[in-house]
């Protein structure tokens, strides 16, 4: 059976941000200064370890500060969705024009559509004086690597071929990789699980997850957690054992002197 997923996913559509429960760590909604480095945040992490939450958290803390990334697709709009909010929705021939022109930091196809985040997009939030943070995560299955394979996205890194359960399945180079090639500049945070143990429980806690969507996420997750040990791809490791506390950790990264 064919699965697809999307390999990248760069912004959570409003509808799913007001999923999450309040978050109860700030009574109060700060105006809270820019940090002192603007630039794009990149979030990422195994599936299920907290990527999602830590960043609605960021974003409901500072709202004047920091602002979702939209990403471009090649899909039709499903119902609820708004234009220029949910995604950039345009078309085959547009997308393919901007791929050209350099205009994506990170792309990839999936069920014939193409789904990217623009460059000029995240220019456009840092024109807005907004710091843009992007959740990125990666997953791996046979749709995207074949795609990988045919199309030579760039910057895809062909790390490792498997053979399970009769599926050829690659382990690719994720978005992180796409946009460290990328003219932009961006500070990397990498959320990672205390244990696969917990990362397990996590998922399946979640009871979003049917059993072989948990058993390849939690695959990936050692290949993601392999990928972080390479040195200068991430800026701080986070792990999240206890919420508040990786919070204040993420929080204290983001907002500390600039580096030179
Ligand atoms: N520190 C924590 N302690 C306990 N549970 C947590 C913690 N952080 C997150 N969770 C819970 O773990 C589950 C997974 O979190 P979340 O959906 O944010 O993960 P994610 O990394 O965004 O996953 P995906 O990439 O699949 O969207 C959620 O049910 C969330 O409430």
């Amino acid at each position: 059976m064919l699965f697809l997923f999307r390999s990248l996913r760069v912004s959570i559509p409003l509808s799913k941000i007001s999923q999450f429960p309040k978050p109860k760590l700030h009574k109060y909604t700060t105006m809270a200064p820019l940090p002192p480095d603007t630039r794009p945040i990149i979030i990422s992490g195994p599936s299920g370890v907290g990527k999602g939450t830590l960043y609605k958290l960021l974003l409901d803390r500072h709202p004047s500060v920091f602002c979702t990334s939209i990403s471009h697709t090649t899909r039709d709009p499903r119902p609820g969705e708004t234009r220029d909010v949910d995604y950039y929705y345009t078309t085959m021939e547009q997308f393919e024009k901007m791929i050209g022109e350099e205009g994506f930091v990170e792309h990839a196809k999936f069920g014939g559509n193409r789904y990217g985040t623009s460059r000029k997009m995240i220019e456009d939030v840092r024109g807005r004086g907004k710091v843009v943070v992007l959740d990125i995560e990666m997953e791996v299955g046979l749709f995207f690597c074949f795609t990988v394979i045919w199309e030579g996205i760039k910057g895809a890194d062909l790390r490792a071929i498997v053979w399970e359960g009769g599926a050829l399945r690659l382990s690719v180079g994720d978005g992180v990789k796409q946009i460290h090639n990328s003219p932009i500049s961006a500070r990397y945070i990498f959320i990672a699980p205390p244990s696969m143990t917990i990362l397990e429980q996590r998922l399946r806690g979640r009871g979003t997850e049917k059993e072989d969507s948990i058993q390849k996420r939690l695959q990936q997750a050692k290949n993601e957690l392999e990928y972080s040990k390479t040195e200068g791809v991430h800026d701080i490791i986070i792990v999240n054992d206890d919420l508040k506390k990786a919070y204040k950790e993420m929080e204290e990264f983001i907002f500390a002197a600039k580096k030179d």
